[in-house]
């Protein structure tokens, strides 16, 4: 049963189509990883998903619901940018994500409540290798530290919906490999649905249950901006990368016309 539904999804920016004819059904508890040009429309599609943008045309709904105007807990977000508080020390940040996405708070007292809180971070934090960071503040992190701590912040508040955009650009292949091990646990804990923007097709279909390529259709080399793009192909990445579904002829030919 389709969880995430987009559909017949435009968005334009000051005239200039940016994505058009979008539609995808998604299961819960799907990795989707988002390829594409650069420019193509990735972050603004999960700008959509977080109802950060407003769809020009088309809908997406969540579980059978428009995307909620408000930021919730439903949803977390990692995008490139670190998106940590900066007058709380790492360890305090963990301890924050984990109020927010608590599920045993209700029946805890609060002294118990707050050792539950610090227990998750602080195995979080030997889990990405900052135990040793605990008490120092962001901004005397190296990036690729900020980016550690944002991933495992934005895990550990177990939204239903996990967007990240390209979350992985600034680690080493080391910590990289050690930090996707560590998404795809939490992922299957939760049974998380994920969208995740990436640069790198062979992160895409690693992780990825589906490799989605946004792509122009139509394109016009004297006017390179008339058109937007779109989903052109949907690549089942669990079955050796074959074509899972890719943009159907009639669609191909409606949007040639
Ligand atoms: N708020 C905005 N107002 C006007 N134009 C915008 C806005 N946000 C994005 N755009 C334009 O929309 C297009 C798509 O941007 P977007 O960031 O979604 O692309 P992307 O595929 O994520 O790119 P990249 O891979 O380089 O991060 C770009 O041409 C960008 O300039």
């Amino acid at each position: 049963m389709s969880y995430v539904t987009v559909t017949d999804l435009h968005k334009t920016y000051a005239g200039f189509p940016i994505l058009e004819r979008v539609n995808l059904s998604v299961e819960k508890g799907t990795f989707v990883s988002i390829v594409g040009a650069s420019g193509c429309g990735k972050s603004t599609f999960l700008r959509l998903l977080l109802a950060q943008e407003r769809p020009t045309r088309g809908e997406i709904t969540i579980d059978g619901q428009p995307p909620a105007l408000e930021p919730n807990r439903d949803r977390g977000i990692v995008f490139q940018r670190y998106s940590v508080f900066g007058h709380m020390t790492v360890r305090e940040n963990l301890i924050a994500a984990e109020a927010l996405g608590a599920t045993v708070w209700g029946v805890l007292p609060s002294r118990a409540r707050r050792k539950a809180a610090e227990d998750v971070a602080d195995a979080a934090l030997e889990r990405i290798g900052l135990a040793h960071m605990g008490k120092a503040y962001p901004a005397s992190l190296s990036g690729g530290m900020q980016q550690r701590l944002a991933i495992a912040q934005s895990l550990i508040a177990k939204p239903r919906i996990l967007l990240l955009d390209e979350p992985f650009g600034a680690l080493d292949p080391g910590t990289r490999a050690s930090m996707h091990d560590f998404l795809l646990e939490i992922k299957a804990e939760w049974d998380m649905t994920v969208f995740m923007v990436t640069h790198d097709l062979s992160e895409g279909f690693k992780l990825g249950d589906r490799v989605l390529v946004f792509d122009k259709v139509r394109w016009d080399p004297h006017e390179p901006h008339a058109y937007g793009a779109t989903v052109t192909y949907d690549f089942d990445a669990r079955n050796g990368g074959i074509p899972f579904q890719s943009l159907s002829i009639e669609t191909v030919e409606e949007i040639t016309v």
